[in-house]
């Protein structure tokens, strides 16, 4: 197969589909590799590691669009992308669709065969192509959170660890999957004072095991929610139903009973965002305030560090967009626990939209994987 790798061009994204590693794994498959010249600048690997790794540049998207049967990526395409997918091309990327109507219809329109990294699922559903980025934005939460918290930053100038004498910082993370696991870890490191809300009891009960009782745990109700962010100086949004816009927790009327000048990091915000004041930005200007309370709402958190975040993400790409490769839309088998996971992050097929939980978000009609397959 020929597979496609162009540049990344969403606002300071520094990814890049494959690494050169990853270039190889494909080529030694015996795969045609091609990569926009200056794709993996970010990852500070030039044209010569890619042909060293047996890719061919291409000088421009375009050539690359039109002539790969499959294009790997990292953010959602963009519009100017859309407008060159075509039917029987395979995609493969994230997508976050429910919260974006018109990449929806650019997909449908397309009539291409759109795979989103974020739901790709395994036989534990766990979702492994996701997990890697949100290990990552959950880490750089909190560094994200301690930034904005500073005083010449607009911040209410609190350090998250405190000192010896002063009360540490206090901070509240919405869900604790791995995003919020992961943000646990860090603020918990620094020596915050940490509590974590998740609306799952076993989750609550094994996050209580993991970090040994340094952190609070609480079952989430409105309730909770409201005492826990009025409490705090940072509040980390980390809540998933997979594929689904994200749930509402806290309305504006909330931000009221919060302390002036405390921070809002809506990692969620690529699903639509957790918080009703939240709206995306990106690593250009990050933050806004409303009502006095700051918001950080970066929806690709990740691409601030592409060396870390491409190399993770390929780990965890290489077995599914080798499947894809390989087989073509017949990887997409519900034989193998690869092909599953590929049946449940086909989101749009042949203008077709395939995922329950972006339809729903959507309001469009839904068609099952399988049966949009053979049609
Ligand atoms: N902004 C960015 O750059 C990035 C954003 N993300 C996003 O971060 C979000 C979280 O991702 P993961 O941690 O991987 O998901 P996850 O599935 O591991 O965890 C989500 C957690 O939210 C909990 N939850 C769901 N509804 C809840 C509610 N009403 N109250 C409390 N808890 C609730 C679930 O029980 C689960 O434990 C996703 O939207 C993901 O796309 C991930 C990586 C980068
Ligand atoms: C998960 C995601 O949206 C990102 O890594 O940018
Ligand atoms: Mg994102």
């Amino acid at each position: 197969m020929r597979v496609g790798v162009p540049s990344e061009i969403k606002v300071h994204e520094y990814r890049v589909g494959l690494t050169p590693g990853a270039v190889r794994e494909y080529v030694t498959a015996g795969h045609q590799v091609v990569v926009q010249s200056g794709a993996g600048a970010g990852i500070m690997a030039n044209d010569d590691a890619y042909r060293a790794a047996g890719a061919e540049i291409a000088a421009s998207a375009q050539e690359i669009f039109a002539g790969c049967d499959m294009i790997v990526k990292v953010k959602e395409p963009q519009p100017s992308e859309w407008v060159q997918l075509r039917p029987g091309q395979l995609l493969f990327t994230y997508l976050h669709l429910a919260p974006d109507p018109e990449q929806a219809k650019g997909l449908i329109a397309s009539g291409c065969t759109a795979i989103a990294y974020e739901t790709v699922t395994d036989d534990r559903g766990a979702l492994p192509l996701l997990a890697p980025m949100s290990e990552v934005a959950g880490r750089l939460a909190i560094e994200a959170a301690g930034q904005a918290m500073r005083r010449s930053e607009g911040g209410a100038g609190i350090l998250l660890g405190g000192v010896p004498g002063v009360a540490a910082g206090r901070v509240t993370v919405l869900g604790g999957g791995v995003v919020g696991t992961h943000a646990a870890r860090m603020a918990v490191g620094l020596g915050a004072e940490v509590t974590i809300v998740d609306r799952s009891i076993p989750r609550l009960r094994q996050l209580d095991d993991m970090f040994n009782g340094r952190v609070r745990t609480r079952y989430s109700t409105l309730e909770a929610i409201d005492h826990e962010i009025s409490l705090a100086d940072a509040v980390i949004g980390a809540v998933l139903i997979p594929g689904a816009s994200a749930p509402r927790l806290v309305t504006r009327e909330m931000l009221k009973r919060m302390k002036p000048g405390a921070v809002l990091v809506d990692v969620a915000i690529d699903q639509g965002g957790c918080f009703e004041t939240s709206r995306a930005t990106t690593h250009a200007e990050p933050t806004y305030v409303v009502d006095g309370i700051i918001h950080y709402c970066v929806a690709n958190m990740p691409g601030a560090v592409p060396q870390t975040s491409a190399a993770a993400l390929n780990n965890a790409t290489l077995p599914y967009g080798l499947a894809l490769a390989n087989k073509g839309k017949a990887a997409l088998d519900s034989n193998t626990e690869i092909g599953r996971g590929l049946l449940a992050g086909l989101n749009v097929h042949q203008g077709k939209v395939t995922s329950l939980a972006v339809a729903e978000s959507l309001h469009l009609a839904f068609v099952a994987p399988e049966t949009a397959l053979i049609a």
